[in-house]
């Protein structure tokens, strides 16, 4: 399920996400991934993705970030770009989802860029995961 309409990632953004994606720690897949995101208070957390020997225990890049956010003090973000290699759409994984889940509004967006910086998809939250279990339900 995507957006009819693609909305451009903001800039600053896309460098981050970039240059993020420049310290990816991939030897084993070699798809190196880049994240950044924007706080509800502005600041600008990237992440890439670091792998393991030991495969199960890999992190990706969207998890990095918000791991990096927490610690800074923050637990919400308004927009993402995420950006993998060439042109392909590096959607997160169903687990990247779910912690984006906690941490954004409804209306969170979500941009896959590529490597020239072109977005490719601008998501809400709520078309990332729709119908999602998150805080509110444990009230
Ligand atoms: O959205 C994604 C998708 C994949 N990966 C990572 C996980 C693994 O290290 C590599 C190949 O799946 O890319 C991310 O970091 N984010
Ligand atoms: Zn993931």
């Amino acid at each position: 399920m995507t957006s009819q309409t693609v909305t451009d990632a903001p800039r600053d953004l896309i460098d981050a996400a970039l240059a993020a994606r420049d310290k990816a720690y991939a030897p084993y897949s070699k798809f190196h991934v880049g994240a950044a995101l924007r706080t509800e208070r502005g600041q600008i957390i990237a992440g890439c993705n670091v792998e393991n020997a030991a495969y199960p225990e890999g992190v990706c890049a969207e998890a990095g970030a918000i791991s990096a956010m927490v610690l800074a003090g923050e637990t919400k973000f308004d927009e993402i770009v995420v950006v993998g290699l060439g042109d392909v759409a590096c959607t997160p994984c169903g687990g990247c989802r779910q912690k984006i889940r906690e941490f954004t509004g409804s209306d969170a967006t979500i941009y896959i860029i590529n490597d020239a910086g072109k977005t490719l998809l601008s998501l809400t939250r709520e078309e990332l995961i729709p119908h999602s279990f998150g805080p509110e339900n444990l009230k």
